[in-house]
């Protein structure tokens, strides 16, 4: 059968593929949330229905949770599991420090605290997540609905006196509604374009009542696993100081791949 997925999808799936290499029986696994980490629910499903992998999954989002159910994973919650083996998870940026941007989907919040909780974070992205500077991709700031303008507000006012060369804030939307997130929170999106202090921005935008948590993940991630179009794969892992290359055969993936295709 030849399927003709984009470009990006095979970038994606080769990425969440190799991370499932992380992956032993056994372990307590935080689930991303995404289209690259929909891939990787996919690959892990797989692995527990035909090849008798054993592991338990927390989500990181409702949607996750309805994936990784329909895909034959056990799933439990942070609380039940007490500590990770690890989180695999997808990004909307990362620099060469391995710090991220992440919460396009609007699930950071979980995502901050599940991969916080896990030995390793490993994250699965293609290669247009790569940028020298955090900030071109809008950075999400979960807030609390009580007092949002006051919060916006403050959040204005921080970005005066940082090192950022953009500073609107956008409120994210749902059709005509504000988005909600699964803790029932609002998003506001700081266009910042460049982000000169990651470290920095993180802690101040914490320090403002109203913020539950922002979309910086700094010193969090271990590994960045990138895929390409062509089945290349690239591994950094920043723990152990290993650089790698795979070449995916997709000719040999096709069956798998087909089958998470449909
Ligand atoms: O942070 C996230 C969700 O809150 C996602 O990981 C991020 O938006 C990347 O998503 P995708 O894999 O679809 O590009």
């Amino acid at each position: 059968m030849t399927i003709d997925l984009f470009p990006m999808d095979t970038a994606k799936f080769v990425a969440a593929k190799q991370a499932t290499h992380y992956v032993q029986s056994g372990m307590k696994v935080g689930l991303g949330t995404g289209s690259t980490a929909a891939w990787l629910v996919q690959c892990l499903g797989e692995m527990v229905r035909d090849h008798g992998l054993q592991i338990k999954g927390v989500p990181t989002s409702n949607r996750t949770a309805e994936l990784a159910r329909a895909a034959g994973i056990e799933i439990i919650t942070l609380d039940q599991a007490k500590w990770l083996d690890l989180t695999i998870d997808g990004t909307d940026e990362y620099d060469a420090n391995l710090n991220l941007i992440k919460g396009g989907g609007g699930a950071h919040l979980r995502e901050k605290i599940v991969a916080t909780a896990s030995d390793r974070m490993i994250v699965i992205a293609d290669a247009s997540k790569t940028v020298a500077t955090l900030g071109a991709f809008p950075l999400p700031v979960e807030v609390l609905p009580f007092g949002m303008q006051i919060t916006r507000g403050l959040i204005e006012e921080l970005l005066v006196g940082v090192d950022v060369l953009g500073r609107d804030v956008i409120q994210r939307m749902q059709g005509d509604a504000p988005y909600v997130t699964d803790e029932g929170n609002f998003i506001l999106d700081l266009h910042l374009k460049s982000i000169g202090n990651p470290r920095q921005l993180a802690m101040m935008l914490n320090q403002i009542p109203g913020v539950v948590e922002n979309g910086l993940f700094i010193d969090i991630c271990d590994v960045v696993i990138v895929g390409h179009g062509t089945g290349k794969v690239e591994i950094r892992d920043i723990t152990n100081d290993i650089n790698d290359v795979v070449q995916f055969d997709l000719q040999d993936d096709d069956n798998l791949f087909a089958d998470l295709a449909k």
